[in-house]
């Protein structure tokens, strides 16, 4: 399979577009022509540069307004296609988009389009050049795939073929299946986009809102699956229009392009198990069987005070590393770790970010196959010098930069508590009945969000839940969820606009995204609250307000309202369950803890009580914490 990706999907200016492009290990592009014109170099200089990056042009595009015409404006129409077909000569292409007409003048029928492109077949042919109908999805009279199949059909001229975009089709609610009927020697070109499901004029729609595949809510897998069973092995690209793209940097704008190519290939693949479909064989989407470690770089005041937060939350220090400056904190299937080492990744991590969480550690069934995923899909693997007696585990970059590492059975890597700490018997065993990570939250900058949950989502077997927005008292922040389907692992993407807001000012001080809070699961709340005051746990303080509301919005017994009032617990309910959660004060630039318990099959993660955690976080931060105008 080819890759492609057209010009208008990245920013920067088109030698910036080309290098990103190359880099991610895309083999063509689409060339908008707006970039093209814009360029000072002739179209010989500039076909001869994507070249030499190692590109080939698939396609040049979009030449508007073609067909339907009549009088002067017919000529003037071939006059033009004329001279762009000079210009695709010297740049070196042989293929060109037209897309159905929007020009009030267009008069409609079938056959005359059908007319129109046979006589510009007659024009391209001697050119060698192919000639793609795409039906836009707010085309005049043109504006599904089908109406455009018919007449390519009627055109029937070789150099005459369909162009498929996913966005067109989907957007408009037209069941992909009918592409199947349409034969691939016959489609020229296709085209991949997602979008949010937004109700919204189609053409406005898609020139601001397109996204990667995998992004957004459109079903592109089914597109491209039927697509597939037509034969089409042709170049399979992306053509993504989107305001926030257009300012993001051209290189991860790529790279998420490249990545979602792959996930979906990968996918169809799958899907379709009894079509050829030309792509490499990666292992498949990894479960996630949970978190098996949080590490913090951490050293002086800032560790001292994170060791008494983890005492009074009933964490027990039970282990240290054989050779370095790195302690173990447990309690039930929690595994904290404290690095101190002045070395190294987490040494870096620490000068750049002060307190913070360096590296997670994931369970899977396999690490080698969750690496070979990760890496097929544009990850980086990370290495660092192993010491005497530790284990080699594998790890990759995250989006943000800090590690992910990941530990089977299989491997041995499990043992890697035993083999490379110490027990510590000065501690004393204490318990406040957490049992597991309930979730983690990573805060980013709302522009990379997609960034962030693309990876995620591409590498790991987890869906996304619908985005919630979080009103901060000075401003918003947009929360998505990921989860495994059987919720081992969770996941919550907080994108910050401005950096008033906690998760921005977090953000401004950590320079980059980072987790800003782990989330640990109790099944007695209640009794996890006493044990934690008894061990000095100062929790967050909520107001009588909340409680006042939380009377009035739902059926409490007043034992238990006075209870959770009593512990600072808050509250949410809906159809599936119920959900009680409290928080630790924040430290070292917004960091937290949370506790939860869910009860019966709840499932999110407390959205409508946020707005009051986060005043109350606000409150709490000293006047040097809070984020500076
Ligand atoms: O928005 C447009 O005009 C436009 C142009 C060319 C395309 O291939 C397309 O899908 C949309
Ligand atoms: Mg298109």
């Amino acid at each position: 399979m080819k890759t492609s990706i057209a010009t208008v999907s990245i920013s920067g200016n088109l030698r910036e577009k080309l290098d990103a492009i190359a880099k991610a290990g895309f083999d063509g592009i689409e060339i908008f022509e707006q970039d093209f014109i814009a360029d000072s170099g002739t179209p010989r200089e500039i076909g001869q540069m994507i070249r030499d990056k190692g590109l080939e042009i698939t396609l040049f595009q979009p030449f508007r307004d073609f067909e339907g015409l009549t009088g002067r404006l017919r000529e003037k129409a071939f006059d033009r296609a004329r001279h762009k077909f000079d210009v695709m000569g010297e740049l070196g292409t042989d293929r060109i988009l037209i897309c159905s007409s929007t020009h009030p003048e267009a008069l409609g029928g079938i056959d005359r389009a059908a007319d129109d492109l046979a006589e510009l077949g007659e024009i391209a042919a001697p050119r060698g050049i192919k000639v793609g109908y795409e039906a836009l999805a707010w085309g005049r009279h043109v504006n599904d795939h089908r109406d455009a199949w018919e007449i390519v059909r009627r055109a029937d001229h070789p150099n005459i073929g369909l162009i498929v975009d996913s966005f067109h089709t989907l957007a408009r609610g037209i069941d992909p299946d009918t592409i199947r009927r349409i034969p691939g020697d016959r489609i020229f070109f296709v085209q991949l986009a997602d979008a949010p499901r937004i109700d919204m004029d189609l053409l406005y729609w898609s020139r601001h809102f397109r996204n990667m595949p995998g992004e957004g809510d459109l079903d592109v897998t089914g597109f491209m699956r039927a697509v597939a069973a037509t034969g089409y092995d042709g170049p399979i690209s992306l053509e993504i229009f989107n305001d926030q793209f257009r300012g993001a940097r051209p290189d991860s704008l790529a790279r998420d392009g490249h990545r979602s190519l792959v996930a979906l290939m990968d996918r169809v693949r799958r899907d379709e198990p009894d079509i050829r479909i030309d792509v490499p064989e990666i292992p498949d989407r990894v479960t996630a069987q949970g978190v098996e470690f949080v590490e913090f770089a951490t050293r002086g005041a800032e560790a001292e005070a994170l060791e008494r937060l983890l005492a009074a939350m009933g964490f027990t220090h039970v282990g240290n590393h054989v050779s370095k400056k790195v302690a173990l904190w447990q309690q039930g299937e929690v595994r904290i770790v404290l690095n101190g080492e002045t070395e190294g990744f987490a040494a870096s991590a620490f000068s750049m970010h002060g307190t913070t969480v360096c590296d997670i550690g994931l369970r899977v069934a396999s690490v080698d196959e969750t690496v070979e995923r990760a890496v097929a899909l544009g990850a980086t693997p990370f290495r660092q010098a192993v010491g005497p007696g530790e284990l080699e585990i594998p790890a990759i970059r995250s989006v943000g930069g800090s590690l992910m590492h990941f530990i089977d059975d299989s491997s041995g890597l499990s043992d890697v508590w035993s083999v490379e700490f110490r027990k510590t018997d000065a501690d004393t065993p204490r318990d406040a009945g957490l049992e597991r990570v309930d979730h983690v939250a990573e805060t980013m900058n709302y522009d990379e969000m997609l960034t962030w949950s693309l990876f995620y989502t591409s590498i790991f077997d987890m869906d996304r839940s619908v985005m919630v927005d979080v009103i901060d008292p000075d401003g918003v922040v947009r929360s998505q969820a990921i989860q495994a389907p059987d919720r081992r692992l969770r996941l919550t993407l907080n994108g910050a606009e401005t950096h008033r807001t906690l998760a921005g000012g977090f953000l401004a001080d950590s320079f980059g995204g980072a987790v800003q809070h782990v989330a640990f699961t109790t099944r007695d709340i209640f009794a996890t609250a006493r044990r934690m005051a008894e061990l000095g746990f100062a929790p967050l303080p909520m107001t009588r307000n909340y409680y006042d509301d939380l009377a009035a919005r739902f059926t409490l017994e007043p034992e238990m309202l006075e209870a959770m009032k009593a512990a600072n617990i808050l509250y949410d309910e809906d159809a599936r369950g119920a959900f009680f959660q409290f928080y630790s004060q924040p430290f070292a630039g917004g960091f937290f803890f949370e506790i939860v318990q869910r009860d019966g099959d709840y499932d999110g993660y407390g959205a409508p009580n946020a707005p009051f955690r986060i005043a109350a976080q606000k409150r709490m931060m000293r006047p040097k914490d809070l984020p500076r105008d």
